[in-house]
């Protein structure tokens, strides 16, 4: 290793601070598998996820990391089509990533690549080709001999070669952390606490996504100072097809009540636009939603009840499904800071959630025929990811929701949520 070769090794090492205090994890059908490294050779238990991946010839991690978070997003978004398009049809790639325990902010996401083609040639050059050009760390791992654990080699590039690293690092088995990994890393990445994070988010998208400058105009004139509705302010959340269409609607008649509703329709023109993003963007857009709807509340309600179809329970609980995988019980734990309302978002009187047996909301769909967004299908067949966004309208605190059994007919629905506003908001 020649004296520039060494450097950049070392500054590779340095994108990775505590590099062995870390903990990798990989996704195996849906089911996270934990290791560690360590740099001494001690014991020779294989983790689990290596005697998963024995079969493959050779198996490479990648793991993105910029200190630029909108490009980071946008790499680590496009990357798994990128490598499906161009390695071998033997490659097999899993979800991966790498965090310091209880440490926010520390997940660094990639994938794991098992590669059984027949020469190493064309996936090494790729990877050669991605670790010169890209922000991403490649390690490729080696099956021990003679009783020796497998071993972790972090590549580096320099003067137009590439060398993995000669201090190798030893793979051993690790314990589940407490709290599920991607929990690390939802604060002001997938959900938003103020509207300056969400704002300066989209801010240093403009240059790459100009709709963003679009919709940062309409937002130069908000924050005007707020003060509290003269008449009360209701919010209906729910998944889809669960009624807050025909509820908020009947809602405006009976109450004579203005209806709004989040992401407000001056955001239509972009919203596809912003659904094609990664969560970070996707979410710092629907949160700014929020703020606009927000800004209409403040001058409908002087004048008449607002009802509000979706808001902020929306946003917060689907990104937060989103990001975690798995059961219920990898959500952040009740009454994680996660869950918290925006400080600077306006609240409402009162929040109700439709709930709807699943089969149900199924029929209801099917009867609609209309198309569903990537998320819908989602909701449709994925019953953990329901379950998970059920879960985290649950958990949101400050308004916290009141949950009401959608399945009667659409009057008796209308009833039962003009009994509960006729008690808590005294109209
Ligand atoms: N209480 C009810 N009983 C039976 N059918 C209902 C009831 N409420 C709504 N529906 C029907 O279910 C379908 C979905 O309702 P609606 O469009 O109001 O749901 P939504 O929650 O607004 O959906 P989305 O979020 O996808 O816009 C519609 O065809 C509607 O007529
Ligand atoms: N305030 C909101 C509203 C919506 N979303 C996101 O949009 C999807 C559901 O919207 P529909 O128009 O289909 O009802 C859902 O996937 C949410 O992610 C949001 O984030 N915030």
């Amino acid at each position: 290793m020649n004296v520039t070769s060494r450097l950049m090794a070392r500054r590779t090492m340095a994108l990775l601070p505590q590099w062995s205090s870390r903990i990798f994890s990989v996704d195996l059908d849906g089911a996270p598998l934990y290791f560690a490294i360590q740099e001494k050779h001690q014991g020779t238990e294989v983790p689990h996820v290596f005697r998963r991946v024995q079969q493959y010839d050779r198996c490479y991690s990648l793991l993105v990391c910029s200190s630029d978070r909108v490009r980071k997003a946008k790499f680590y978004w496009e990357l798994k089509d990128r490598l499906l398009r161009d390695l071998p049809r033997e490659c097999n790639l899993s979800p991966m990533s790498s965090f310091l325990p209880n440490v926010k902010d520390s997940l660094i996401k990639g994938y794991v690549l098992k590669d059984s083609s027949k020469s190493s040639s064309r996936t090494e050059g790729l990877l050669r080709h991605l670790i010169q050009h890209d922000p991403v760390l490649v390690c490729s791992y080696l099956r021990g001999e003679d009783g020796r654990p497998w071993t972790q080699h972090l590549w580096s590039h320099a003067e137009g070669s590439t060398m993995e690293t000669s201090n190798n690092y030893y793979v051993v088995p690790s314990e589940a952390p407490e709290y599920h990994p991607s929990t690390l890393n939802i604060i002001n990445s997938d959900v938003f606490y103020s509207f300056r994070e969400a704002y300066e988010v989209l801010k240093k998208c403009g240059d790459i996504i100009p709709e963003a400058t679009s919709v940062l105009e309409l937002l130069s004139s908000r924050l005007e100072a707020r003060r509290k509705p003269d008449f009360p302010v209701i919010v209906i959340e729910g998944l889809d097809a669960t009624g807050k269409t025909t509820l908020t609607e009947s809602l405006r008649d009976t109450l004579g009540a203005t209806l709004l509703r989040s992401p407000p329709q001056c955001l239509s023109p972009w919203r596809a636009r912003f659904d094609q993003e990664p969560p970070l963007i996707r979410r710092a857009f629907y949160a700014l939603g929020n703020y606009i709807t927000a800004e209409q509340i403040g001058q409908e309600a002087t004048k008449t009840p607002v009802i509000i179809d979706r808001f902020w329970h929306s946003t917060a609980a689907y990104a937060i499904a989103t990001a975690v995988s798995g059961s219920v019980h990898n959500l952040p734990e009740e009454g994680s800071e996660v869950y918290r309302w925006p400080s600077d978002l306006f609240q409402p009187s009162l929040v109700v959630v439709l709930n709807l047996d699943p089969e149900e909301r199924k029929r209801r769909l099917m009867d609609r025929g209309q198309g569903k967004t990537e998320e819908e299908q989602e909701l449709d067949q994925n019953q953990l990811f329901r379950l998970r966004v059920e879960e985290a309208y649950r958990r949101i605190s400050g308004p916290a929701c009141v949950t009401v059994d959608a399945s009667p007919s659409a009057d008796q629905v209308l009833q039962q949520v003009l009994l509960l506003i006729r008690g808590k908001c005294h109209l």
